[in-house]
């Protein structure tokens, strides 16, 4: 019997962050970003006046990560940047690193950090927008130090979706993407990845109150109804 994974880590909640956290989060966002001038070698820091409204989406093969970056696109205007996508993307571009990324994906693996942080930078970098979905990432612990690093910027949310490890076999088997990585052994290696390095990041998270648990059971519409709040909470985000 497939069992779900999220319910390995107690520490994950679904609870909003202690209003303690939030302020002190706040404070130390801006304080952070008011003493900051747009610097070379960072994400820029204003976008139209607004300092980046980031929120990373979490979850395992299948978990609705991307249907749901679509919905929230379209209630409340974010740019989304799917980290898979802009991987795939590199190995279209037949350049050094697509082969490796490509081997890498058959693998049901992660790759490097810095090849995955730079293409989401340079997204970030050329858009007009101030608020990004960036979906499947952090993947690991390297995924997140390497983008704090680079960017000196943390996200606003991070969303983890919580899925039972039969349904997401279940909707990835169905996906009919084409992708390579789509099939039942490299699935297999990708949960594995999941449990030992994704799973890891939704904890840190979690401890830092800025996790949001969504059940990724159900149809589409129903899940987007316990994401919608999450953001509509965020008046700043309306403006
Ligand atoms: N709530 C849902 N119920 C059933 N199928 C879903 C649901 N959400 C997404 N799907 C389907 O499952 C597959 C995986 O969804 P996707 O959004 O690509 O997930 P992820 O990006 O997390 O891998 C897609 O074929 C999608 O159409
Ligand atoms: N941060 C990331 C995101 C994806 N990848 C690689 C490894 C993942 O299995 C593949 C596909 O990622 P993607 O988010 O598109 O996969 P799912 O939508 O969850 O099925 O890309 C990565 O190495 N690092
Ligand atoms: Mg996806």
């Amino acid at each position: 019997m497939w069992k779900r994974v999220a319910s390995l880590s107690p520490l994950i909640s679904s609870k909003r962050s202690s209003t303690l956290n939030q302020a002190a989060y706040t404070f130390k966002r801006f304080e952070s970003f008011t003493t900051e001038t747009p610097a070379q070698g960072k994400v820029g820091m204003f976008f139209k006046g607004k300092t980046p409204f980031i929120t990373f989406v979490l979850g395992g093969p299948g978990s609705g990560k991307g249907t749901q970056c679509e919905k929230i696109v379209e209630n409340f205007g974010f740019t989304h940047l799917s980290a898979g996508d802009l991987l795939r993307r590199e190995i279209t571009s037949n350049t050094e690193d697509g082969a490796k990324i490509l081997d890498t994906i058959k693998e049901g693996k992660i790759v490097h950090s810095e090849v995955t942080v730079k293409l989401i930078r340079k997204e970030i970098d050329s858009s007009d927008n101030y608020k990004f979905l960036i979906d499947g990432f952090p993947r690991s612990e390297e995924n997140r130090i390497e983008f704090e690093r680079i960017t000196e910027a943390e996200p606003d949310i991070v969303l983890f979706f919580d899925c039972p490890e039969e349904e997401m076999v279940k909707r990835v088997l169905n996906r009919n993407q084409g992708r390579v990585d789509d099939n039942i052994d490299t699935i297999r290696k990708r949960l594995k990845t999941f449990e030992s390095l994704n799973l890891p990041v939704v904890n840190y998270y979690s401890k830092r109150g800025k996790l949001y648990t969504i059940n990724a059971v159900g149809t589409a519409d129903e899940i987007f109804e316990q994401v919608r709040p999450v953001f509509a909470a965020h008046e700043e985000l309306s403006t």
